[in-house]
């Protein structure tokens, strides 16, 4: 070959080899971009949200942040392979008043100690230790307003019921809640009637010594999450969320939650004997010989949503009732930071930025304890992802100062790969905590326990234990330290940090 032919063959295979190369750089550019792949039902929201709702969303800047946040969070949650580490990071670099870098965390890095926070607590006590009023806190219980006290042969129940406070539903060092429950897990059933109201089956259960709970049923297994395309008003309860959500209250220190205990029954001994009327017409066998039944309700009453057993073993919630309307009526308030349980539309606040301004402006939230309240449950309900708080009770003897119930947890615990950060709406638009509520979740976040673990213990004690999934376990710790986070921010961008962690001395 000559080297003329040489020349031009070398020449003419570069040229196919450069061409290679350029086709494959431009491949690997349109498949390995930066941003991750959006998924075909990320695409599908954004033209439903183009569609719906960009008329109503006006360029809030919080909800926009806590979209931001929430997409950046989520963008990996939702595959179990991936979670989302330091999550809490993420959400700071969103922050519009924050112009830093999100720290990129890895396994090797310690967790922030949040030295900043935990001063700021340290201060609060301080200032509070020098100012508290010598005068003692009105805390009565129901026993005291009603003028009962207890007889010498009172029953558990007499004891909680009477016990509950103004600020607690029983004491910390109070050992009625744990024999009570106790007795709830063993003790023989005699009426079982359907509880009217509410969307889904509730059966209210009376035992033996004339004590009630409320019964919720296991519909699925601990591990299946929120379906994809329900939305928080069609999710179906879950039992052990109840149980899960008693701990959890209780744990950070609030005592607002009714006491809740795992219980296996059996359908054809516990329920189907005592069944009557209406209930009892809905029992049945299914094909695959479970004894089974649906009641009757709003939402999910019916031959194929039936609660069925194992065949006829059956796996419950079960509530202490509290004590009846006439001795002790509740108020019904509705949550400032409700939901719009519409499939189209948005509540105001996730439209208006200035949204708690109004709130803090209106009874009962422009004074007392309530509006720190009010950042309790947000905590509680962001920590379990639970999006249902429509409404909360306080009973009407303790006046307006008193502490709301924490009631209905059964649409927590189901999403675990997901932290839905716009139920801390309440927290990150008011910039507001309780000093004892932060210095709680601070508690957690340093150890020795972590909160996954003091809660995987305290869970150990129920008769249905693991109550919880391990996914949401590990959830909690990291949603903690998104809050840790947001009141980090919070106390940044304030004039003063005394104005976000509170002591309201209620
Ligand atoms: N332990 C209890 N003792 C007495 N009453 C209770 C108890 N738990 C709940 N209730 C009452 O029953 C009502 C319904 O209970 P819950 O909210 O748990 O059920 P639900 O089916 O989720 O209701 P809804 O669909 O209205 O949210 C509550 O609003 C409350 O007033
Ligand atoms: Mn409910």
């Amino acid at each position: 070959m000559k080297l003329k032919e040489r020349v031009v063959i070398a020449v003419m295979t570069g040229l196919v080899l450069l061409t290679v190369v350029l086709v494959l750089d431009v491949e690997t550019r349109l498949t390995s971009d930066d941003r991750p792949h959006t998924p075909a039902h990320a695409r599908v929201q954004y033209a439903f949200r183009q569609r719906h709702l960009q008329k109503t969303s006006n360029g809030s800047r919080e909800a926009s942040l806590a979209a931001a946040a929430s997409a950046q969070l989520n963008a990996a949650n939702d595959d179990p392979a991936h979670p989302p580490a330091g999550a809490g990071e993420a959400l700071l670099g969103v922050g519009a008043t924050s112009g830093r870098e999100a720290p990129k965390s890895t396994p090797t890095v310690p967790p922030d100690p949040y030295d900043d926070l935990i001063k700021v607590v340290m201060k609060v006590e301080t200032l509070s230790k020098k100012t508290r009023r010598r005068r003692k806190h009105w805390n009565p219980t129901l026993g005291e307003l009603l003028g009962l006290d207890l007889r010498e042969n009172a029953t558990l129940w007499d004891t909680f019921h009477l016990g509950i406070s103004r600020d607690e539903l029983y004491g910390s060092e109070d050992p009625t809640v744990n024999r009570l429950l106790q007795q709830v897990a063993t003790m023989p059933i005699t009426h079982i009637t359907q509880k009217e109201g509410g969307t889904q089956l509730k059966l209210i259960i009376e035992f033996i010594d004339g004590g009630h709970a409320l019964f919720k049923p296991m519909r699925f297994p601990r591990e299946q999450q929120t379906l994809k395309n329900h939305f928080y008003f069609t999710d179906f309860e879950r039992h052990n969320a109840e149980i899960a959500a008693f701990h959890l209250d209780r744990m950070l220190g609030f005592r607002r939650a009714v006491p809740i205990v795992g219980r296996n029954v059996n359908i054809t001994q516990e329920l189907y004997a005592l069944a009557q009327g209406d209930l009892l017409k809905t029992f049945f066998i299914s094909p695959d010989n479970n004894l089974c039944f649906h009641g009757k309700c709003s939402y999910y009453c019916d031959t194929a949503h039936a609660i069925c057993g194992n065949p006829d073993m059956l796996e419950g919630s079960f509530a202490i009732f509290l004590p009846g309307k006439e001795a002790a009526p509740r108020k019904v308030w509705r949550h400032p930071w409700r939901r719009s349980y519409h499939k189209r539309r948005k509540a105001q606040w996730e439209v208006d930025d200035d949204y708690c301004d109004l709130v803090k402006e209106v009874h009962p939230y422009n004074e007392g304890r309530r509006l720190l309240d009010i950042m309790d449950m947000s905590v509680l309900d962001f920590l379990m992802g639970n999006m249902d708080r429509h409404h909360y009770e306080t009973f009407k003897m303790f006046g307006n100062n008193s502490a709301p119930l924490h009631l209905d947890h059964g649409r927590g615990f189901g999403k675990p790969f997901h932290d839905e950060v716009s139920i801390l709406a309440p927290v990150y638009q008011c910039c507001l905590i309780r000093h004892s509520t932060l210095a709680s979740l601070l508690r957690y976040h340093t150890g020795p326990h972590r909160l996954s673990e003091a809660m995987r213990s305290s869970l150990s004690v129920d008769p249905v234990n693991p109550v919880l999934w391990e996914p949401h376990l590990t959830a909690l710790d990291r949603r903690l330290n998104i809050i840790l986070q947001v009141i980090r921010e919070c106390v940044e961008k304030a004039q003063d940090p005394l104005h976000v962690i509170v002591n309201d001395f209620h």
